[in-house]
């Protein structure tokens, strides 16, 4: 494999300079440009969904936009099929941090004009969405409606789509699973144009059946490399206005492991949410959030932590376990749901390093956050270097059995603080993230994002040490971010078996570009 080594080369004392003034005074231009932009490009997209919900379009509409792509992908056929087939949303718009470069001389398949919500059925308790349609869209429909998503991943940005197809984790995984784990059945095209819809189906009986059922495991994780999704069928769960959140106080590595693996208690009828945050490799909180109607008293704290004035999530959480070892308040469920996305994790204090200031909350907060996608796509390439160096943004999955261990290294190799710790439960599933020694078992996503000061720190070779270690304990590694395994390590990572053989008996081969392709950090720029 030809591992990028950009990083090797120094930077001269101009350079650092002005990636120096680059990087610190980014604000200059997010604030005046990007944010307006961001509010305006969200206010107008939010009206035009309510017509579209009220005119009731999106049914119609979408039969129409999959006929287009159907018609695109039978031109293809018909010109011989010689191009790799992939989606047609532009890199700028993905949430991560590279550029696709396998897109460039790949035919593009219209499926980013798949953009809405098409149908609810209470009965059956499920929502149907096209694969472009965000979690802020389905927070904000669903929750007024006394529904939502029983996984509903934090950032506002991310699509149904790129979560099934890439995978997606949130504080209600420790009870659901993860993303594709609430899916009920698939929309999808193969790369003749045939349309199909898949579920799951053990006691299939029919050949077409025993194919769509293991089709429908195969398309998690595999980053469209099968078929496209044109619709998804999620599971929704009866929701109430508030999440009664606890904040825990732990003080040490060893409190903080044991204590999570004691509150990951998917069984327990009390806990609805769970997640925690390092702050030092000692300190930390764990929040145990329930769904509630709200407090029964006035001396209990609501807090609308989404409010434009509100301080950021994460330095709440420190200022409460700073003040006391234990505290409850109630939150409004979708200023829960959406606590990380004002500060994007903790990535906007380096972009706008005043943005937690009580000064700019109050005056130009109701315009935050700049939307990560204008962010991407006006990153300088003197910025781009420097993030090449010393930024990290990784999820590493691992046992929760080995969280302690996983920790150690981060603080060894990184040692970036806060780090997202987000327990989930992983049921043995043929597909890529199949488990090879257990039924089922409680996993934790270990997200390291933000500048790291570590001596010795070197983009390549540090993540391949972590990397090593998460496929020593049987663990996955996040496809969205960097990824320097070689293709056998990638094999040795993710069961391949059931990929394999779906590519190779669905006409993928010649269609689609390999997974591997996708992913690898030679694959992006
Ligand atoms: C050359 C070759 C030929 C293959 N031929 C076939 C084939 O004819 N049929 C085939 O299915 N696979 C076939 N496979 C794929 C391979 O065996 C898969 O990995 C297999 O589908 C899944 O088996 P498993 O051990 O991962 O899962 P298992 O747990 O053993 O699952 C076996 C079957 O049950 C289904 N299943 C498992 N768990 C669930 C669940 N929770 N809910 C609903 N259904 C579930 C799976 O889809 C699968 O069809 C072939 C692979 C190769 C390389
Ligand atoms: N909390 C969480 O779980 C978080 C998850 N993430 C990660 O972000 C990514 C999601 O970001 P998002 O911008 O929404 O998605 P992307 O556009 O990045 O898509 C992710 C992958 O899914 C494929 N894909 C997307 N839509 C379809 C479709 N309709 N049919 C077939 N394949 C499709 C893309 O293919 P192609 O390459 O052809 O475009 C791509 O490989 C995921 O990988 C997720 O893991 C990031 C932050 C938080
Ligand atoms: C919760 C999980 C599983 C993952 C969260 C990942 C996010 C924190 C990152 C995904 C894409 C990242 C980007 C940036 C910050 C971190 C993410 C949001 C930037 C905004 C950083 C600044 C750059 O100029 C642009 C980046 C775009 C992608």
């Amino acid at each position: 494999m030809n591992l990028i080594d950009e990083d090797d080369e120094k930077p001269t004392r101009w350079e650092k300079f002005v990636e120096f003034i680059m990087f610190h005074f980014r604000w200059v231009f997010v604030v005046p440009f990007l944010l307006p932009l961001s509010f305006l490009f969200n206010t107008l997209f939010e009206i035009r969904n309510k017509i579209i919900h009220a005119v009731n379009s999106a049914p119609n509409a979408h039969v129409r936009k999959v006929g287009f792509i159907q018609e695109q992908l039978k031109e293809w056929n018909s010109n011989g099929r010689k191009t790799k087939l992939v989606n047609a949303r532009p890199g700028w718009l993905t949430m991560s941090f590279r550029f696709p470069l396998y897109k460039e001389n790949a035919t593009k398949i219209a499926t980013d004009k798949l953009f809405d919500i098409l149908e609810l059925d209470v009965e059956k308790m499920t929502v149907k969405a096209e694969p472009g349609v965000t979690m802020g869209q389905l927070s904000r429909y669903l929750i007024p409606l006394g529904y939502t998503l029983p996984v509903l991943p934090e950032l506002d940005d991310l699509t149904v789509g790129g979560l099934i197809n890439g995978c997606g984790v949130e504080s209600g995984s420790f009870k659901y699973g993860m993303f594709q784990h609430i899916c009920t059945g698939y929309e999808v095209l193969m790369s003749d144009g045939e349309l199909r819809n898949i579920y799951p189906d053990s006691a299939a009986k029919t050949e077409q059946a025993k194919q769509d059922n293991s089709l429908f495991f195969a398309i998690p994780w595999s980053q469209g490399t099968i078929c496209f999704l044109t619709a998804a069928t999620m599971r929704i769960i009866p929701c109430k206005k508030y999440v009664k959140l606890t904040y825990k106080k732990t003080e040490t590595l060893d409190e903080m492991c044991e204590q999570l693996t004691e509150d990951s208690d998917r069984y327990s009828d009390k806990v609805d949410f769970v997640e925690a945050l390092l702050f030092t490799k000692d300190k930390g909180c764990i929040m145990l959030g329930e769904f509630s109607e709200g407090p029964d008293t006035q001396d209990e704290v609501v807090n609308p932590i989404g409010r434009w004035y509100k301080k950021w999530f994460y330095t709440h959480v420190e200022d409460l376990i700073n003040k006391k070892h234990e505290s409850i308040e109630y939150i409004p469920l979708r200023d829960y749901y959406h606590r990380h996305s004002k500060s994007i994790f903790w990535e906007l204090r380096d972009i706008v390093p005043f943005g937690n200031n009580v000064l700019f909350r109050y005056l130009m907060a109701w315009m935050c956050p700049p939307k990560i996608a204008f962010l991407k796509a006006t990153t300088p390439n003197v910025l781009r270097k420097l993030y090449d160096r010393s930024h990290v943004i990784q999820d590493m999955l691992v046992p929760l059995d080995t969280l302690e261990k996983c920790i150690e290294l981060f603080h060894k190799e990184i040692e970036i603080y806060p780090l997202w710790l987000c327990p989930f439960y992983l049921k043995s599933q043929p597909g890529l993230m199949k488990l090879r020694n257990a039924t089922h078992k409680m996993y934790v996503d270990v997200g390291a994002y933000g500048v790291t000061a570590k001596d010795g720190y070197h983009h390549e070779r540090t993540t391949r040490r972590l990397e090593s270690f998460v496929r020593s304990v049987n663990g996955f590694q996040m496809t969205y971010a960097d990824i320097y395994m070689t293709r056998a390590e990638y094999a040795e990572m993710f069961d391949r078996t059931l990929y394999d053989w779906k590519r190779s008996t669905s006409k993928c081969l010649d269609a689609f570009p390999d997974i591997y392709d996708k992913i690898c950090r030679s694959g992006r720029r």
